[in-house]
């Protein structure tokens, strides 16, 4: 089966002023996520960055070369970070096998030829979430558990924003060229996730938003810090976050998101933070 692919432009922060809801929406919001037996990729022009999934059920998927790449196969000029938000799967990257259980990562480097996805259960499917970023040097592979990554406890229950932030993919963890991912869990509680909010005109990132309950939602909020829009997302959705944005959210509830960056630069911590009462 063919891999479905979309792409979305980059656009100017003094166009987007002027974006109604459908529009905002139909350049920045990812709404065909974790589809059984689809693998679905979304390739933006800002930094290149491709978001994507894979929910293998009834079918092997293999991630394969989209158009807009033209090149022989994905990751020829790529690096490749996967997530498992579902139950156990397996990546094989050129005839090894990497078992992933629930929300257990893996880098896969530049220049690795074929890399596909099953279930260990059709009952139970794996998710895998999917960033890939362009390279510039092949990395090894490497598979990131959930005692391999970095813990840093932020917020507090009195402003609504304790949250775990885990950092799978950066360059502390793994060598990477410029992709960074990881993942963040609000307490339960807690709803504002990213506040104090940021920017980094350094780099972009993409926001995928899941463990969602039922019935519940997440406002994101996107925009120049005093001219701010709102996204409401569903669960499993993703949302872009151009470079000149601010990306935080408020939820109905507590949920999860996992975040991905790229750019300039590797450096984590390097964010302009945005006093909450200046915000616009
Ligand atoms: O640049 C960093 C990213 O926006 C996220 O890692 C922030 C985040 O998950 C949070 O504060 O909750
Ligand atoms: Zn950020």
């Amino acid at each position: 089966m063919k891999n479905n692919y979309e792409v979305r432009y980059a656009a100017s922060p003094q166009d987007v002023k002027q974006y109604d809801t459908t529009r905002l929406r139909d350049e920045f919001l990812i709404d065909n996520l974790m589809v059984p037996d689809q693998l679905n990729l979304i390739y933006s022009h800002y930094d290149r960055f491709i978001t994507g999934s894979a929910v293998p059920v009834n079918e092997i998927l293999k991630l394969e070369a989209i158009d807009p790449l033209k090149a022989p196969y994905f990751l020829e000029r790529r690096e490749l970070g996967i997530i498992n938000i579902g139950g156990s799967g397996t990546v094989k990257v050129d005839g090894t096998n990497y078992e992933l259980n629930n929300k257990e990562a893996l880098y896969v480097g530049q220049g690795n030829k074929e890399v596909s996805f099953t279930s260990a259960s059709a009952k139970e499917p794996a998710m895998f979430y999917i960033n890939s970023t362009p390279a510039h040097k092949a990395y090894p592979i490497k598979k990131i558990g959930i005692n391999d990554v970095e813990v840093v406890e932020l917020g507090a229950p009195e402003t609504a924003n304790a949250r775990t932030l885990r950092k799978y993919i950066v360059n502390s963890v793994v060598d990477v060229c410029q992709l960074q991912m990881g993942m963040t869990e609000l307490k339960s509680g807690s709803v504002w996730n990213t506040m104090p909010a940021h920017v980094h005109d350094r780099r972009m990132e993409v926001y995928f938003y899941f463990d969602v309950p039922q019935d519940q939602s997440v406002c994101h909020f996107m925009g120049q810090p005093q001219e701010t829009r709102h996204i409401w997302m569903q669960n499993n959705q993703a949302v872009i976050s151009p470079a000149w944005s601010i990306h935080s959210g408020s939820g109905t509830s507590n949920y999860t998101f996992i975040w991905g960056m790229a750019g300039e630069n590797l450096d984590y911590g390097d964010m302009d933070h945005c006093k909450i009462n200046e915000l616009k």
